[in-house]
C-alpha cells in the first residue's frame, strides 16, 4: 500500500512539481497516471521511491513511512519498489543474466557483490523472471544485442528478481513501437495478474491507460485532477480537464 498524505513538491528554483496530494494506491492496484508534459506525473512517480525529495507531507510504504527513513531502513523500503525506466537503464555491454541479477544487489553485502558472487538461488530467481518475460533463451546475449522491446523486458526482469512488491514504471513505452509496446505492456499487466505486483505507471497515451489500467490518475500542473476507474474515465470527462488532446501530437512530441 501507498499512502501520500498531503505531499508537496517544490524544486529548489521554486517551481511546483505536486502539490497537496492526499491519495492511497492498494496493494495489487494497476495505476496509470495521465497527464500533459511537464503535469508532474514523474515528479509523482519519483517521490515515490524518494529519487525525488518531497518537501511538504509524508509518503507510506506498507505503513512504513518512507519520508522519513534512513539509513538501513530505507535501504530496506526500496528493495521493494522496482524501478523501470523509459530509456531500461541497462549495462548494455553485460549479459541479460548479469542485468536481471543486479536485481538482488539489495540482498547481499558490497563485498559479494564486488565479486559477483550471487548464490543459486538468485541465479533461479533471474531465470525465473526471464522465463515470464519470454526471454530465458537470451540469458547469455549481451544485452545491447536485444531489441528495445527486449531490453525493456529485461528491465521488468529485473524488478521480479528483485522481488519488489510495487513496480513504477516511467513512461515504459515512450521510445517503443507500437507492437513492442503491446508486448511490454501485456507484460506488466500479466505480472500484475498473476503475482499481484502493484503497478504505478506513468503514460502519455490515454488510450493505453484505459486499456490496462484499474484505476486512472490524472496530473495537472502538480495536482490530481482525476481519480478514477476505466469507466469513469470518459473521453468527455477527460476533455474538460485538458481541453482537446490530440494524441498523435502528445506522442510526437514524446519522441522528440
Ligand atoms: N529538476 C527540476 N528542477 C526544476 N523543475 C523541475 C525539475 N524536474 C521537473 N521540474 C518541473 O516540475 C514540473 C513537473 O515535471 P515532471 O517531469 O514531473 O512532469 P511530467 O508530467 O513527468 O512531464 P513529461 O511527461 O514531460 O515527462 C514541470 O513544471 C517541470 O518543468
Amino acid at each position: 500500500m501507498i499512502e501520500f498524505k498531503n505531499v508537496s513538491k517544490v524544486y529548489p528554483n521554486g517551481t511546483r512539481g505536486l502539490t497537496n496530494i492526499d491519495l492511497t494506491i492498494e496493494e495489487g492496484e494497476f495505476v496509470v497516471i495521465v497527464g500533459l508534459s511537464g503535469a508532474g506525473k514523474s515528479t509523482f512517480l519519483r517521490s515515490v521511491n524518494r529519487l525525488h525529495e518531497i518537501t511538504e507531507g509524508e509518503i507510506n510504504v506498507n505503513n512504513k513511512s518512507i519520508t522519513k527513513a534512513k539509513g538501513k531502513a530505507l535501504y530496506e523500503i526500496r528493495r521493494d519498489i522496482g524501478m523501470i525506466f523509459q530509456n531500461f537503464n541497462l549495462v548494455k555491454r553485460s549479459s541479460v543474466m548479469r542485468n536481471v541479477l543486479s536485481g538482488r544487489v539489495g540482498y547481499h553485502s558490497t563485498l559479494r557483490m564486488i565479486f559477483g558472487l550471487f548464490p543459486k538461488h538468485d541465479k533461479e530467481l533471474a531465470l525465473d523472471a526471464l522465463e515470464r518475460v519470454g526471454l530465458k533463451d537470451k540469458a547469455y546475449v549481451r544485452a545491447d544485442q536485444l531489441s528495445g522491446g527486449q531490453q525493456q523486458r529485461v528491465s521488468i526482469a529485473r524488478a521480479l528478481a528483485q522481488e519488489a512488491k510495487v513496480i513504477l514504471a516511467d513512461e515504459p513505452v515512450a521510445s517503443l513501437d507500437p507492437l513492442t509496446t503491446k508486448q511490454v505492456m501485456d507484460d506488466l499487466a500479466k505480472i500484475n495478474e498473476e503475482l499481484k505486483i502493484t503497478m504505478i505507471v506513468n503514460l502519455h497515451s490515454v488510450d493505453l491507460a484505459k486499456k490496462y489500467a484499474t484505476r486512472i490518475i490524472g496530473l495537472k500542473e502538480g495536482k490530481v485532477v482525476f481519480d478514477g476507474s476505466v469507466s469513469e474515465a470518459t473521453d468527455k470527462a477527460f476533455e474538460q480537464i485538458y481541453g482537446k488532446v490530440d494524441e498523435e501530437n502528445v506522442r510526437k512530441r514524446a519522441a522528440k
